[in-house]
């Protein structure tokens, strides 16, 4: 085996979406890979090292697939990973310390956990024997016991290992139940066992052949499970199934919605009235302030520091004031709709509204992910199972959809002004999301295919969950979000004191001031939203605009080009043309519609 860590042995996690690998991950690795209740919230393979007594070896989190049959970018590349066919580049490599790290494997694996789900023992089985076929040893995890439980139900653990012919090892992955033998085993099956792999490329897929397998899992599974003489349904399930159908589902979705919106809205309100705007204007930044004037003379780079757009003043307000409570707000509330499976009910419920435009409810997961932000959204995209509906929820993420820091600009823009205008954005921003859509998916070759949206369990939220995954998205956000920001900013600072920047205002003023009705300092947001999306819109917060000028640059910061990082997604997982399209439509889009909407405010304001 060749890999990058020469002496460590290789382990793939494989199972169908959903299950549980993630989490399972996360407690044989001690990292904190992203888990969510949704299919397809692992689109990338995530590596990490894994303690087997005083063995290493290192554990691959496969993304979850229903078959090994490829038919999509994720089953292809879970097959080149039996066969040991993987570019380094496809797996992100964490490690205890936090960073990602290029990993590489090589040749086939030298061992396989397949995850199978007790709660739908029948289908994990199908992509179990499929695993089999690639004759690497296997042992198998079967999770979601408690689910079982619930419904009444048993399964005959001893038997199913006898007929499958590896250890099967029950689990309840969230309650850590069940770790320390899974660890065991694959110290058995790695260390102490046979671990001799016969070559096999398993590609022997005719219709009768799937038959056979599928009549072979149901006949263990019909003889390993016992089901309650009187079938009994949680109440979970019944909610579950309330939650998808049009009545209760609907009015509650809308209810759902509704206090989603309070929490992102009010909450992050709060935080920054409350909390964060006074901690920063009167504590932090006079605080730093006073230490930098005392040891840097009065001047040029005084100004850039702590100046009235200086690196220290608006460098530290805008990341942690006007857009920090809405990342907060906003993942709190994102996080409690996936951790209790309500993502997909929703997907399952605009299904039909998603259909009119030729999508399957299944890509309202990467559309509100884009919500979050665009480079998840576009990755996750590999999910759904055709270019054409790769591509075209992609526009959609990067035509209308605001990310959160732009969301947090947006709500501190205008929520104070006008709630209303707030809202106005936000249908806005659904309608021409809509309408991208819809023309894109027409222009674009190729049918719709036929697809199954997959509905997880509901499950109760639980709060460290929720708590762990904010604060990832926390930390993630002050790295990559807050830093940049502030370095932006403090290039800005030099621009505006030495004066450039008054010129490049006057340089696009006939479109700004000319064919937006802005002033001439609005171009500057215009330029620094290139490199973040937000930044169209944080810096008109401390400028004195009417509410028509407030919502026209709302609206231009809303259409306008993707920042640098979601082009840089763009062209990797499309192509540059596709980037380059993407880039001129949503800039002469964002300008030709913003000066639309100004002409027709002013008739009304
Ligand atoms: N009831 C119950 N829920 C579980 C168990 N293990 C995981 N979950 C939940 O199942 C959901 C999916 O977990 P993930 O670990 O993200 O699933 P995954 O298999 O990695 O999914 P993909 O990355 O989409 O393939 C989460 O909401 C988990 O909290 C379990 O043993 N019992
Ligand atoms: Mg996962």
């Amino acid at each position: 085996m060749k890999t990058s860590q020469e002496d460590k042995l290789n382990i793939l996690m494989i199972g169908q979406p959903n299950i549980g690998k993630s989490v399972m991950f996360n407690n044989l690795t001690g990292l904190n890979i992203s888990v969510a209740n949704y299919v397809g919230t692992t689109v990338e393979f995530t590596a990490g090292e894994m303690k087997l007594g005083e063995h290493r070896a290192n554990l691959i989190d496969v993304p979850g697939t229903y078959t090994l049959e490829i038919n999509n970018e994720a089953e292809r590349v879970a097959v080149e990973m039996l066969q040991g066919r993987i570019s380094s580049k496809k797996i992100s490599h964490c490690h205890e310390e936090g960073g990602v790290q290029d990993f590489k494997i090589d040749e086939r694996p030298d061992g396989v956990i397949s995850m199978i789900d007790a709660h739908n023992l029948e289908s994990s089985l199908y992509l179990f024997f499929q695993v089999m076929e690639y004759q690497i040893p296997t042992i198998v995890v079967l999770n979601r016991m408690d689910l079982i439980k619930d419904r009444g139900e048993k399964i005959d653990v001893e038997l199913l290992s006898k007929r499958l012919g590896v250890p099967v090892i029950p689990t309840v992955a969230i309650d850590k139940a069940g770790i320390d033998v899974v660890k065991e085993a694959l110290t058995q099956m790695l260390f102490t066992g046979k671990t001799e792999k016969k070559t096999s490329d398993a590609s022997a897929v005719s219709h009768e052949y799937r038959e056979e397998l599928w009549k072979k899992a149901e006949a263990i599974t019909l003889e390993v499970k016992t089901k309650p003489e009187t079938p009994r349904k949680s109440t979970r399930e019944i909610w579950g199934e309330r939650l998808v159908r049009p009545w209760p589902g609907l009015p509650l979705a809308g209810i759902i919605l509704m206090i989603v919106f309070g929490i992102v809205v009010g909450f992050g309100m709060s935080l920054r009235r409350y909390l964060l705007l006074p901690l920063f204007r009167n504590i932090i930044i006079p605080g730093i302030s006073q230490v930098i004037e005392g040891f840097v003379p009065q001047g040029f780079i005084l100004e850039v520091l702590i100046g009235e757009y200086g690196i220290f003043v608006k460098g530290l307000e805008w990341p942690f004031t006007l857009v920090l409570p809405y990342v907060i707000s906003f993942y709190l509330a994102l996080s409690l709709m996936e951790d209790c499976g309500y993502l997909p009910r929703l997907g399952a419920l605009l299904d039909g509204l998603l259909n009119k435009l030729g999508l399957p409810g299944s890509s309202m997961v990467p559309l509100l992910l884009g919500y979050g932000c665009g480079i998840p959204a576009i990755m996750a995209t590999r999910q759904l199972s055709s270019q054409k509906e790769r591509l075209t929820v992609a526009t959609m993420v990067c035509f209308g959809i605001p990310c959160v820091a732009q969301t947090g600009a947006f709500t501190s823009l205008l929520a104070e002004r006008s709630i209303i205008g707030l809202l106005m954005i936000f249908i806005f921003s659904f309608f021409v999301v809509f309408f991208a859509g819809m023309v894109v998916f027409k222009i674009l070759p190729g049918n719709r295919p036929h697809t199954i949206l997959e509905i997880p369990e509901l499950l109760l939220p639980r709060g460290e969950v929720i708590v762990s995954k904010v604060w990832s998205k926390v930390k993630n956000y002050i790295s990559e979000g807050a830093l940049p920001m502030m370095a932006i900013v403090g290039v800005a600072a030099v621009f505006y004191e030495s004066g450039i920047m008054e010129r490049i205002g006057e340089f696009f003023s006939p479109l700004v001031v000319g064919w937006l009705g802005l002033p001439a300092e609005a171009s500057v947001p215009l330029i620094l939203g290139i490199l973040r999306r937000e930044l169209t819109v944080v810096p008109l917060v401390d400028m004195d605009l009417t509410m028509l000028q407030l919502f026209t640059a709302a609206v231009v910061g809303l259409l306008y080009v993707p920042c640098v990082a979601i082009l840089a997604t763009l062209a990797r997982e499309f192509n540059l043309k596709i980037t380059a399209l993407i880039l001129l439509f949503t800039s002469t889009f964002a300008f030709l519609i913003g000066g639309v909407v100004m002409r027709i405010g002013s008739l009304f304001l």
